[in-house]
């Protein structure tokens, strides 16, 4: 079976326009790849916190998750996006909305620096079974990106490395939608859109401050998918008609990353 993980930023969801969603029941019903949808929705965590007064904070990209941050990153996604997600897809096929800490979907150990981060994971399994069970079943999954860990203990992950992980373990190919059509240079003051970029040029790129917050983050979730299994990783502009159309019809429109030689002989 062909998965195609489609990661849907926090950034854009509000904005995705109604072709974005017949392209998905399109790809589903003409049946060559299952499409699996993960989202953020950083945006509208950022938006509850700032009402409720709770400071908020990210280092490289990932926020600084304590217990009452985590009550409310788990209503926001679980809650409202992914809800919001499956009603947009439930118009025009069938979908099961599901959190990656249901049915152990997804399990996480804390990140490396759990110091600094608190509540952040690092997934380590992803219940492939489950996620086929409900594609098998005629559903586009759509997953919101919390996770299990030991002990009942519960994560917050960053939705662009849940959609690697889950990438990862599907062999996948992955694509992600978010609020730029693609991977910009930007240097003295002129901007480029990448059509392709290699994992060497993006690193240097990282090094360079050329990429920056969110991307990080997208970029490292791009690497780790190439390097672990994954097919190909895109990003993708929801914003543009018939995008995911083209994308499955390989007249990419966004930015394609790849692996460069040296890291395929690696
Ligand atoms: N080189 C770059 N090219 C494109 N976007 C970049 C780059 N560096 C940093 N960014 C930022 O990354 C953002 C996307 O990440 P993020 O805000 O986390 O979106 P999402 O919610 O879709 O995951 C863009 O809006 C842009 O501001
Ligand atoms: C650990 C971590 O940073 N988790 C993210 C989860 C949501 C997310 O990733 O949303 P976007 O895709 O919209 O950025 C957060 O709390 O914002």
């Amino acid at each position: 079976m062909n998965f195609l993980v489609i990661k849907c930023g926090g950034s854009i969801i509000d904005q995705l326009p109604d072709n974005f969603y017949d392209n998905i029941a399109a790809i589903q019903k003409q049946g060559d790849w299952k499409p699996i949808i993960v989202h953020g929705g950083g945006k509208l965590i950022n938006d509850l916190l700032k009402q409720t007064g709770v400071k908020t904070e990210f280092v490289d990209g990932l926020r600084v998750t304590t217990e009452e941050v985590l009550d409310v990153v788990e209503m926001a996604l679980s809650g409202a996006v992914n809800k919001f997600l499956v009603r947009k897809l439930m118009a025009r096929t069938d979908a099961y909305g599901v959190s990656g800490l249901d049915g152990k979907l997804l399990y996480a150990e804390p990140v490396a620096n759990a110091d600094k981060l608190g509540l952040v994971g690092t997934v380590t399994e992803v219940n492939t079974a489950l996620i086929e069970q409900i594609v098998s079943q005629g559903n586009i999954p759509v997953i919101s990106p919390l996770a299990g860990g030991k002990g009942n203990s519960r994560f917050n992950i960053n939705a662009d490395l849940a959609a690697s992980a889950i990438a990862r373990a599907l062999h996948a190919e992955l694509c992600f939608i978010s609020d730029i059509p693609g991977i910009y240079r930007q240097e003295q003051g002129q901007k480029q859109m990448l059509t392709n970029v290699t994992d060497r040029e993006l690193k240097q790129m990282i090094n360079e401050g050329l990429i920056k917050d969110g991307m990080i983050p997208k970029v490292r979730a791009a690497l780790e998918a190439l390097e672990h299994g994954a097919g190909k990783v895109t990003i993708v502009n929801g914003l543009a008609d018939d995008s995911l159309l083209q994308l499955v019809e390989g007249t990419v429109a966004g930015t394609t990353i790849t692996l460069s030689e040296e890291a395929h002989h690696v």
